[in-house]
């Protein structure tokens, strides 16, 4: 990650060559850029084209985001774990340890902080924003975003629900995660899945201290390990033979929606990347976090504190970046799966499922505001506007 700076700033390098591919293509009428890419807006400028940013994040994140840049919410408070009520949101608490470096500073500087900056500009003056959530989900949210008419924010998702599913060839076989899961529900038994996403750096220590967890909370469990060091392959060795048949470790790219999708499925340890938040979402499968980076921390506490769809693991210490102990992991993972909590949350998230479907099927809320921003654009573009940004 302490690349990103740099390489951001070489994507700029593109834009040259991506003006070129503009000049070539005929009828542009929109350009859909993901929002970290700033130097878009000046090419979209040059065309008169409108440019709509995309971030692959929720609009709580952005609300909350909101609210503590303009009041300065960070950098009051002494601990890093002292709770700061939201001003505009009273009811949301967060910490200085929900943001990561530079904006957790008393002072954020540096070049991140510039390229944050950056991003935050040339998104307010684009025509649009484009997010992968829907309206149902976060009203109170979107509508403070939309309290201004420009940047308007079109909520168009769960995109996940607009993939295809995969090509299955029929004469293939299964991959041996899918055999695993099939041979669970045939046994009628539930199965936690366990996945971190595709940035995490999880320590040794910590992950030793997942495999003892899922070791001793004595449910069945699939988990997508990124990391393919010698390392972690001893801990994940030794985790296999220690739980024979109860647990499945996979270390290669699987399609996690097929996973979600699987009848056996009924919990879901996540780092809350916002896809996999929406995922679990959209096949009602309730969520554990773990967040660990990013903007994770803030989808954690939407997830269990506003949307109420999923648990939290419990830290040795409090903090929301504190280590997760054996105990606090198997605590928790017996709560989803078998406790009173976890009831609460398997039903919320089917009724909240359930709307992701309603809100991309024909004639849904993301269905609409789909259909609204295409006649919204040809419009534009008929009526010949020369810079539209
Ligand atoms: O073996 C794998 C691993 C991942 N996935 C898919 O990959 C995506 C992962 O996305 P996400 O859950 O959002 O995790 P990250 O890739 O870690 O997410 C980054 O991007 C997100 C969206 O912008 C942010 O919310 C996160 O903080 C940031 O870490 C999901 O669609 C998964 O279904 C697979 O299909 N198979």
């Amino acid at each position: 990650m302490s690349l990103f700076p740099s390489f951001a700033a070489a994507t700029k390098l593109m834009q040259p060559h991506f003006e070129q591919a503009l000049h070539k293509l005929s009828c542009v009428t929109a350009i859909v850029s993901d929002g970290f890419l700033s130097w878009t807006l000046e090419s979209a400028n040059k065309f008169g084209i409108p440019r709509l940013s995309f971030f692959g994040t929720n609009n709580y994140t952005g609300a909350v985001g909101h609210q503590v840049y303009l009041n300065r919410l960070l950098s009051g408070p002494k601990s890093d774990d002292d709770l700061i009520t939201v001003t505009g949101f009273p009811w949301i608490k967060i910490t200085r340890n929900d943001y990561d470096e530079p904006l957790n500073q008393r002072v954020p500087s540096g070049p991140h902080l510039d390229f944050i900056m950056e991003t935050g500009i040339t998104t307010a003056n684009s025509y649009g924003l484009i997010s992968n959530s829907f309206y149902e989900l976060e009203p109170l949210f979107v509508d403070y975003l939309n309290r201004d008419p420009k940047p308007k924010v079109w909520c168009v998702g769960p995109l996940c629900l607009a993939d295809p599913p995969p090509k299955v060839d029929p004469g293939a076989n299964q991959p041996k995660w899918m055999e695993w899961l099939d041979q669970k529900l045939a046994q009628e038994c539930s199965v936690l899945y366990v996945a971190f996403g595709s940035q995490a750096e999880i320590s040794r220590q910590q992950l030793e201290a997942i495999a003892k967890g899922l070791e001793e909370s004595e449910v069945n469990f699939l988990w997508v390990v990124r990391k393919n060091d010698e390392e972690t392959s001893v801990v994940m060795k030794d985790l296999e033979e220690r739980v024979g048949e109860r647990g499945m470790v996979v270390r290669e790219w699987v399609e996690q929606m097929e996973i979600l999708k699987h009848g056996s499925v009924k919990g879901f340890v996540s780092h809350c990347g916002w896809n996999s938040v929406l995922e679990s979402i959209c096949w009602k499968v309730p969520i554990l976090a773990w967040p660990m980076m990013a903007e994770q921390h803030l989808n954690a506490r939407m997830v269990v504190e506003e949307i109420k769809v999923g648990l939290r693991v419990e830290t040795c210490d409090g903090s929301v970046r504190g280590f997760v102990k054996p105990d606090g992991l198997k605590k928790m993972v017996k709560e989803l799966m078998e406790g009173e909590n976890g009831k609460e949350v398997r039903k919320k998230v089917e009724e909240i499922g359930e709307g992701a479907k309603k809100a991309m099927a024909e004639g849904g809320s993301s269905w609409r505001t789909l259909n609204e921003l295409i006649e919204e654009l040809q419009r534009v573009r008929n009526s010949n506007g020369v810079i539209i940004n």
